[in-house]
């Protein structure tokens, strides 16, 4: 089984439904990772439940808006769910640290290995790390959609060999898990097409980002060589089940693809990032989304919109605006424009440098 994993815990999974943390749950997956931990695997453990863990312990006066609001639970609740991680992990004689992440520290290639040596230097020492969204700080359009692209992202930067997503249900359904008929999708290989047919819009209580956004994160991931496991965090023995024999468990697993290089995996989940956009045409559309390997040249270019320099990533688009991937750009557009009559030009996105969303790929 995996080496280097990636497991994410869900508000409603750390929760009591009457808000505060659910301790016995806690303590009960605390000592699952410990056995894993002590069984020599180099584990990331990203965890949700800040708001959740202080819903019971401040008053929010209702007048406050939203974005206070989270910034205030969060920021008492992060301090309650440490120390109580402290706590149990100690019980284990396993130290952890905390690692409170944004989405703009994705954003430069430096800052991201960066971050990566961190999470390296933690493991190196024998370190647990603890990794949430720094919600105090976080407000502004470049949040993360929910922890389960953070820990997309987390997975992908360590070169995990898993991704397991813990949440209250036992994995992605074939219609509304309330519905008497729906079944659990027991294996998606990662470039299956058309998930969203069955996926309602549907949260639990506390969660931000729904059953949507896990099957984009699972499905890039897998995309990108990670296999991505979505089960049931409520269910006692989860994790080390998973481990012994993952067959056996009622659950969804979306099964690795063979991969991209480290800078492509960063390439993809960075469209946040993206300077400029440019349109192409179709033509430049069937070949970047063909299964061979194609740059995109500026006679595919139909239009740019915003400025660019060499380096910076952009996003590439069809005439009708939808995002097809993102590229980082060889040239800027000074360059781009002076050559765009010149068809055998170099590329302006190398393909080692191109990432297409795994849902246009043909
Ligand atoms: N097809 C589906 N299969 C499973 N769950 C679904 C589906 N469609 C919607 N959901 C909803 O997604 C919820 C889990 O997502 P979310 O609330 O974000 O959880 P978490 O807090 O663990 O991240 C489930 O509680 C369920 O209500
Ligand atoms: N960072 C937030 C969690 C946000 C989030 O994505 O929650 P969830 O959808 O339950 O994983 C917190 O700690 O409360």
């Amino acid at each position: 089984m995996y080496e280097k994993v990636c497991i994410k815990i869900g508000s409603n999974v750390l929760a009591n439904s009457e808000g505060g943390l659910n301790k016995s749950r806690i303590n009960e997956l605390v000592m699952q990772i410990a056995r894993l931990h002590k069984a020599g695997k180099k584990l990331v453990l990203v965890s949700s439940g800040a708001v959740a863990a202080a819903r019971n312990s401040v008053a929010v006066d209702k007048k406050m808006d939203r974005v206070s609001q989270r910034q205030l639970l969060s920021s008492v609740g992060q301090v309650k769910l440490m120390n109580l991680y402290a706590q149990l992990f100690d019980l284990h004689d396993i130290p952890i640290a905390q690692v409170l992440v944004t989405k703009q520290d994705f954003s430069t290639r430096e800052h991201y290995l960066n971050m990566k040596n961190c999470v390296e230097a933690l493991w190196e020492s024998g370190v647990l790390p603890v990794v949430n969204e720094n919600d105090a700080v976080s407000v502004t359009a470049l949040m993360f959609t929910d922890n389960d692209e953070l820990s997309g992202m987390m997975a992908s930067m360590m070169q995990c060999d898993g991704l397991i997503i813990l949440s209250n249900v036992d994995g992605i359904y074939n219609g509304h898990p309330d519905d008497e008929d729906a079944n659990v999708i027991p294996v998606i290989q990662a470039d299956e097409k058309d998930l969203s047919k069955y996926i309602s819009a549907a949260k639990s209580d506390f969660g931000r980002g729904g059953m949507l956004t896990k099957c984009r994160v699972a499905q890039k991931s897998a995309m990108s060589g990670i296999h991505v496991h979505i089960a049931n965090g409520q269910q006692d023995g989860i994790l080390t089940d998973l481990f012994t024999d993952c067959k056996a468990i009622r659950h969804t697993h979306f099964t690795a693809g063979e991969g991209y290089p480290a800078v492509k995996q960063w390439i993809a989940y960075s469209e946040g990032f993206a300077k400029a956009e440019v349109c192409i045409n179709q033509g430049a559309i069937e070949a970047l989304c063909s299964s061979k390997a194609t740059s995109l040249l500026l006679a595919g270019v139909v239009e740019f919109y915003g400025d660019f320099e060499k380096g910076d990533l952009i996003k590439i688009v069809n005439e009708q605006k939808q995002t097809i991937g993102i590229g980082k750009a060889s040239y800027s557009i000074d360059k781009a424009n002076k050559h765009r009559q010149d068809s055998k030009y170099k590329p302006l996105v190398h393909y080692d440098y191109l990432y297409v969303f795994p849902e246009f790929l043909s």
